[in-house]
């Protein structure tokens, strides 16, 4: 199966992905990072999966699907010869185990069914014991433990649980998984038509405090959505996707675990809520970071598990064969080790956005921000892993050194705009030198645009950042040569590539090709606009919507050599460009925070064109 073919349900602690054809092929429990139970995606079924769908011999994608209203309620139906059959699947919120349900109702005529499942705990190593208790299946190995009510009975053998059933139009019949520690008692029951109406309701609570009224508001709003999945909710943590290994080249091993919350991730994510009005999240988000990042500012890493672990040791898992065979599937994430400099400007920048939007102040928050401040003052000048994670050597990366600048720029503002203390002309001194450096070392005069690191002849797409963040004005003529640069160098097939990657280019350290990384192309279009070119912008814009799959979800790249999407999914960096481009171009996104350009030309900025 693509990946595109999958939808997405959970309940903010973790997520399954569902295919087109009523299989259930990922899922972690119980949370985000937890082995997966369900681990056909990245093998076969024999690895973990849940199928259901209309009987036969081939196992048909549905005629149709949606999620149901804005939600993450996902509804497939499957026209066949004897009637239309509609499976509802969903996550509800936690009570005190993950529950995870499936309504097959008649619609019309009488459809036969069936359905196949197989648990495999740890990632499909583990086959369980699995008996009856009470007309109910319980499986059970090590640790884990999940307990299956089947409204139809269930019949073991080559180490599955099949079913054969009849749904007559206006009948509904509920399965429902349940998981639970091997070594607790038996969970409490829920009712599952009463949790499909809580849930219902709990998306259309959260969505009726959306602020987002401009255009293209259904792509917004499901990026959203998506957002919120990914929100870890007991924590305020945010993965970057629910997924690991999903190859961002079919084949390759380019294949990483983003079951984590990164700070650059998730502070982008945060920018997209607060800007659509979600400041809850803002604040447990907040209290996430102050304990997650507790301690010495030296220790502070790219990226910890949702409940603030900080060991997120990479390791292969040699019995998965891969998704298309892409190897080596890993879990954890070795990136955790690495210096990546821009999340500093990253977390400060959040943090500042949070007060302007009217975020209550937190004394410790300042306390950590001067510290982080501190950090940067003795490491700015560092050559690092930038913010694409590289595994080859550390370069002095323009994008990092921009977003120091951001840094210190809101440590600053915080002090000249909420009160806050620090040595305030120290910063702006600091601040100012940086600004100069970059435009100093990181443009390249002779083709007018600023480059990847210093004294390279490459690009990067996140140079097209520079006039978001507001390091330069948007007409600033070295902001206009670098988008014009990219859109000559950096566009393949319509869209934006992160950097060259070639065999004979070691920027990453890593072997194979790559597909177009979908928010570069998002930064485009929305710098397209803050130039002024708003119909090119708007072009490209519309090109990525159409990329997104029949439920409006995106993988973290697109390969126009496929027409496929790679890479895990859905995955936050993709729906948050996504949200800030509409705002952009519905201009309700500020182009940078209020104040102007501090180390910016010092000539009068001229606006963009109006459309
Ligand atoms: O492709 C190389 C790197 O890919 C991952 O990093 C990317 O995903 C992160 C999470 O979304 C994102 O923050 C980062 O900017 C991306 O480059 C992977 O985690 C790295 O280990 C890998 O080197």
């Amino acid at each position: 199966m693509r990946i595109e073919d999958y939808a997405l349900i959970g309940d903010m602690q973790s997520a399954a992905l569902v295919g087109r054809n009523g299989s259930i092929d990922w899922l972690c429990l119980p949370k985000f990072d937890s082995p997966a139970c369900f681990a056909a995606l990245l093998g076969d079924k024999h690895h973990g999966q849940w199928w259901l769908g209309p009987a036969g011999s081939r196992r048909p994608d549905a005629t149709r699907r949606r999620y149901k209203g804005d939600s993450l309620v996902l509804e497939s139906e499957w026209d066949t010869p004897d009637g239309t059959v509609r499976v509802t699947d969903f996550m509800p919120t936690r009570h005190v185990n993950p529950d995870l349900v499936r309504i097959v109702e008649g619609v019309s005529g009488t459809v036969e069914m069936a359905t196949e499942i197989r648990v495999r705990f740890d990632y499909g190593r583990i086959v369980p014991w699995v008996r009856r208790t009470d007309g109910l299946l319980q499986a059970v190995g090590g640790p884990d433990s999940v307990w299956l009510h089947s409204p139809v009975p269930l019949q073991g053998g080559d180490y599955a649980h099949k079913a054969r059933f009849r749904v007559a139009e206006g009948e509904r019949l509920a399965f429902v998984f349940t998981w639970h520690p091997s070594h607790e008692a038996r969970p409490v029951e829920i009712d599952p038509f009463e949790q499909l109406a809580q849930t219902e309701q709990l998306w259309q609570e959260w969505l009726g405090q959306c602020a987002y009224q401009g255009p293209w508001r259904e792509a917004v709003v499901r990026s959203l959505i998506t957002l919120k999945a990914l929100t870890y909710a007991p924590t305020g943590g945010i993965v970057a996707a629910p997924t690991t290994s999903l190859p961002e080249d079919l084949g390759g091993v380019r294949n990483w675990d983003y079951r984590y919350c990164w700070l650059r991730d998730a502070t982008m994510t945060l920018e997209a809520l607060i800007g659509a009005g979600y400041l809850e999240e803002a604040r447990s988000w907040r209290a996430w970071l102050l304990r997650a990042i507790a301690g010495r500012a030296q220790d502070l890493q790219i990226m910890y598990s949702v409940t603030g672990e900080r060991r997120l040791t990479e390791l292969e898992l040699s019995w998965l064969p891969g998704y298309e065979a892409s190897r080596p599937v890993r879990i954890g994430n070795d990136a955790v080790t690495q210096l990546q400099l821009d999340v500093y400007g990253e977390v400060m920048n959040s943090l500042y956005l949070s007060r302007v939007s009217g975020m209550e102040p937190d004394d410790r928050a300042w306390t950590i921000q001067r510290e982080l401040i501190g950090y940067v003052e003795a490491h700015w000048d560092e050559p690092d892993e930038g913010l694409w994670e590289v595994r080859g050597p550390r370069r002095h990366f323009t994008h990092s050194k921009v977003m120091c600048w951001v840094a210190l720029d809101r440590a600053v503002r915080q002090i000249e705009e909420f009160g806050r203390t620090g040595p305030v002309e120290r910063w702006r001194e600091l601040r100012d030198r940086i600004h100069a450096e970059v435009c100093h070392k990181a443009f390249d005069t002779a083709r007018g645009t600023f480059t990847q690191s210093y004294g390279s002849a490459e690009l990067d797409a996140s140079l097209l950042m520079i006039p978001m963040v507001g390091f330069l004005p948007p007409e600033d003529p070295r902001v206009v040569g670098t988008v014009e640069a990219i859109q000559r160098e950096l566009m393949a097939d319509g869209f934006v590539l992160r950097y060259p990657v070639e065999e004979d280019n070691d920027v990453d350290g890593l072997p194979g090709g790559e597909g177009a990384f979908l928010a570069c192309s998002f930064w485009m279009a929305e710098a397209l606009a803050m130039i002024g070119r708003r119909e090119e912008a708007v072009e490209l814009f519309e090109r990525l919507l159409a990329l997104r799959n029949d439920v409006g979800l995106l993988a973290e790249e697109y390969d126009p050599r496929y027409g496929r999407m790679v890479g895990n999914f859905p995955q936050a960096f993709s729906h948050v460009p996504l949200i800030h481009t509409a705002r952009a171009l519905s201009r309700s996104r500020p182009p940078y925070p209020a104040g102007g350009h501090p180390g910016g030309s010092g000539e009068a900025p001229q606006g963009p064109e109006e459309a």
